[in-house]
């Protein structure tokens, strides 16, 4: 199968990329990847099997990056190196130096499953999968800050307005500093094409008003849960729309997105989400929505 496409933040997941965190993660400094107390690499290794198992139960297929001890700690975070779109799938340029041979992963992987490439992202653009959000399936929001710049953003454009697609940027607060992760996905996770959880203080005011003006309903993360769990409790995978994976632990923010109609079910993380800035969301890259 070489099915591929998605434009959408939530319609039904059907095959993603996903990278394991058995060797990936193993001998990972936790200072030199800015990860937290937390972080424990074989209860990390055992976390992403249960996310896996739930991705899986979905009815998604997963599709593997070679497995190996690389030393690419941020590798299972597959959200970051490439981004698919209807034409093919596009590979990114890092911010983050230590990930920098990522996406050459990825086009490797998307070579193998015979996925076609429309383009890459080039240096000095800098443009990471965190930073983009499809508002719908033809308005490319992507979020400028410390892991994507302007001439990434310009290099996206390029690629995507011959087919019919807005590129449209904003920029991020710096938040905790150059050295930690905060990406536009850090602030929302889209839970269907017309719903969103979303920790509004942090929102860039203009895309805050375009997600209004495009009817998409906001759903409030907990400030609590949000500042406790450095973010992660936002970051919320859709499988489907309103049927979502998130991270243990946040029971305010579940509750919120239960109240808006969502089936929501949880994974431990702590090893794994909290401690190294990233979320289902983060590990996982949709290859196919429909
Ligand atoms: N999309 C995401 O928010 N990805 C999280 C990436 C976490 C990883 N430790 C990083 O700093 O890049």
């Amino acid at each position: 199968m070489n099915a591929y496409g998605s434009q959408s933040m939530a319609a039904p997941l059907r095959r993603v990329l996903m990278r394991s965190a058995a060797n990936a993660m193993r001998g990972a400094d936790r200072a030199q990847w800015h990860y937290g107390a937390g972080f424990e690499p074989a209860r990390a290794a055992r976390q992403h099997a249960a996310l896996a198992d739930l991705v899986a139960a979905s009815g998604a297929t997963i599709e593997w990056i070679d497995d190996g001890e690389d030393g690419l700690s941020d590798s299972v975070f597959t959200h970051d190196p490439s981004l698919m779109s209807d034409h093919g799938a596009i590979i990114l340029s890092m911010g983050k130096a230590l990930r920098e041979p990522e996406p050459a992963l990825h086009e490797q992987t998307y070579t193998r499953l015979g996925v076609p490439i429309l383009g890459r992202i080039e240096a000095p653009g800098q443009v990471e999968g965190g930073d983009c959000v499809w508002v719908d399936a033809r308005t490319l929001a992507i979020g400028r800050g410390v892991r994507t710049n302007q001439a990434g953003i310009q290099q996206m454009a390029n690629l995507l307005t011959p087919h019919g697609i807005d590129v449209l940027g904003y920029d991020l607060p710096l938040w905790h500093g150059e050295e930690a992760c905060l990406h536009l996905m850090s602030v929302i996770s889209p839970l269907a094409d017309d719903l969103a959880l979303v920790y509004a203080p942090l929102l860039p005011a203009a895309f805050y008003q375009l997600l209004k003006a495009r009817g998409i309903g906001l759903v409030e993360g907990d400030a609590d849960e949000f500042f406790a769990s450095n973010g992660l409790s936002l970051n919320v995978l859709p499988t489907a729309p309103r049927e979502v994976i998130a991270v243990a632990g946040f029971p305010k923010t579940k509750a919120a997105m239960e109240a808006a109609g969502c089936v929501v079910k949880t994974f431990e993380a702590d090893a794994l989400c909290i401690a190294c800035e990233g979320g289902p969301t983060c590990l996982t890259r949709p290859i196919l929505r429909q």
